[in-house]
């Protein structure tokens, strides 16, 4: 094999194609991780210091999911030497009788995750200086936490490069050429795999459309807003204060989240779950902050222990389907090219599953995981496109 020759290339080291290039070199791939942009860099998705994990979601496949991703996140922990988790509880509060809220309480109870129901009584005493709505139920998953996120992609990019992994950044995917044997060409050289894994991030459709695919995927600019505590630790996540997701705020047609005081001292994490479109390579020029009035009223509503100006607003992207589901799948016509696209916003938590299934997609495996809702044939509009 000449040097440039790899088992599989992937294209981009954010977290989910970081992780499918070390679930690939413990298989003892020789793999090939590209990335346009000089690591660590905060223009796709996968920047900032933390991000939510939690295994309640309405659906149990990705519950199911999750069982083992923790299992992972502790496995990469341990191999790195670092902590990339910490175990703090999800709040999820919303109008009690919604199916949304109902949904979320089922899969708890019936995936036997370890839950506390907080009666509107004994709400303040439990989540202090937070208010519950009339008619709104609690509910705290209690293994959820938080993520290290720029601490984990480190570690995953670490471990791959300790297996023999080769990373190459500031170098952009301009062409594939498809074919038993796969050509990737950046602006510095042509590399050939057997296989290719495409986990662009926002930038996915850019890379399909070299390989004549064009899928329904919509890029949102999302303002990541830090708020400041009145008290400072009053919200932190050495108090133990939980992430919480928001269901059903009046006025808000997705959720409001937060996450506990950590990154930036005195400040907590409070955000929309949707943002405005963008084109990645022109991301800060999108300035819409209509969201940013949203979540001002609801803390001035709810969060009364924080100032209702936003201290630091950062930016980040999600990579949207209309389903809201994933794409993990091989290429209608391709099967040696697999795709990791459209995370919607909750991809993080699953990027050693999703990893592992890319994995064993590109190596004609078995995937570990029923993939059938993350299919592109879900999609009624034609992908196929011309090159
Ligand atoms: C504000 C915010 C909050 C979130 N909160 C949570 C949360 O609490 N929990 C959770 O689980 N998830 C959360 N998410 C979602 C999660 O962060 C994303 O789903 C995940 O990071 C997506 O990773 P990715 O690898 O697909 O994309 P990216 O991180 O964007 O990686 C794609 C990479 O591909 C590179 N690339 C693109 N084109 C090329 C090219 N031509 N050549 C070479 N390289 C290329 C890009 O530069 C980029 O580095 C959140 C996301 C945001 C934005
Ligand atoms: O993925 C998650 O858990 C969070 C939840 C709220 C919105 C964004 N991500």
């Amino acid at each position: 094999m000449a040097s440039h020759d790899f088992d599989c290339i992937v294209i981009g080291a954010g977290i989910q194609g970081s992780f499918t290039a070390y679930h690939l070199a413990k298989k003892k791939k020789k793999t090939l991780l590209l990335e346009q942009f000089v690591l660590p860099h905060s223009r796709g998705s996968s920047h900032g210091q933390t991000r939510i994990i939690r295994k309640t979601y309405e659906e149990d496949f990705y519950v199911h999911m999750m069982e083992e991703s923790y299992q992972l996140w502790s496995q990469l922990e341990a191999e790195a030497g670092v902590q990339l988790h910490r175990q703090a509880g999800l709040l999820v509060l919303g109008p009690e009788k919604a199916s949304s809220f109902q949904d979320l309480k089922r899969t708890m109870e019936q995936n036997h995750l370890p839950n506390m129901i907080l009666r509107p009584k004994e709400f303040s005493q439990h989540i202090p200086n937070m208010n519950l709505a009339n008619g709104e139920g609690a509910i705290v998953d209690m293994s959820a936490g938080v993520l290290y996120a720029d601490r984990a992609l480190r570690a995953v990019q670490g471990v791959f490069q300790s297996l023999g992994g080769e990373i190459k950044d500031r170098e952009k995917v301009v062409g594939i050429t498809p074919g038993t044997v796969v050509t990737v060409t950046t602006g510095s050289g042509a590399y050939r795999a057997k296989s290719l894994v495409i986990t662009a991030g926002p930038w996915a459709n850019t890379l399909l459309s070299l390989v004549g695919l064009k899928l329904p995927l919509q890029v949102l600019k999302i303002n990541v807003c830090y708020w400041k505590e009145k008290i400072p630790g009053t919200y932190s996540l050495a108090s133990r204060f939980p992430s919480f997701i928001q269901l059903g705020f009046e006025g808000a047609e997705s959720e409001i989240y937060g996450l506990p005081s950590n990154e930036y001292p005195g400040l907590m994490k409070v955000c929309y779950h949707s943002g405005s479109p963008t084109d990645p390579d022109e991301r800060d020029r999108q300035t819409e902050r209509k969201d940013i009035t949203l979540l001002s009223s609801y803390i001035a509503r709810r969060l009364p222990g924080l100032e209702t100006v936003p201290a630091v607003v950062e930016s980040c992207m999600y990579t949207v389907t209309p389903d809201h589901n994933f794409i993990l799948d091989s290429h209608p016509s391709h099967n040696n090219i697999v795709i990791g696209a459209g995370f919607s916003g909750h991809g993080f938590k699953f990027g050693p599953i999703v990893g592992k299934v890319l994995s064993e997609l590109s190596l004609g495996q078995m995937p570990s995981y029923d993939l059938s809702p993350f299919r592109i044939q879900r999609f009624q509009t034609p992908v196929l496109s011309k090159l």
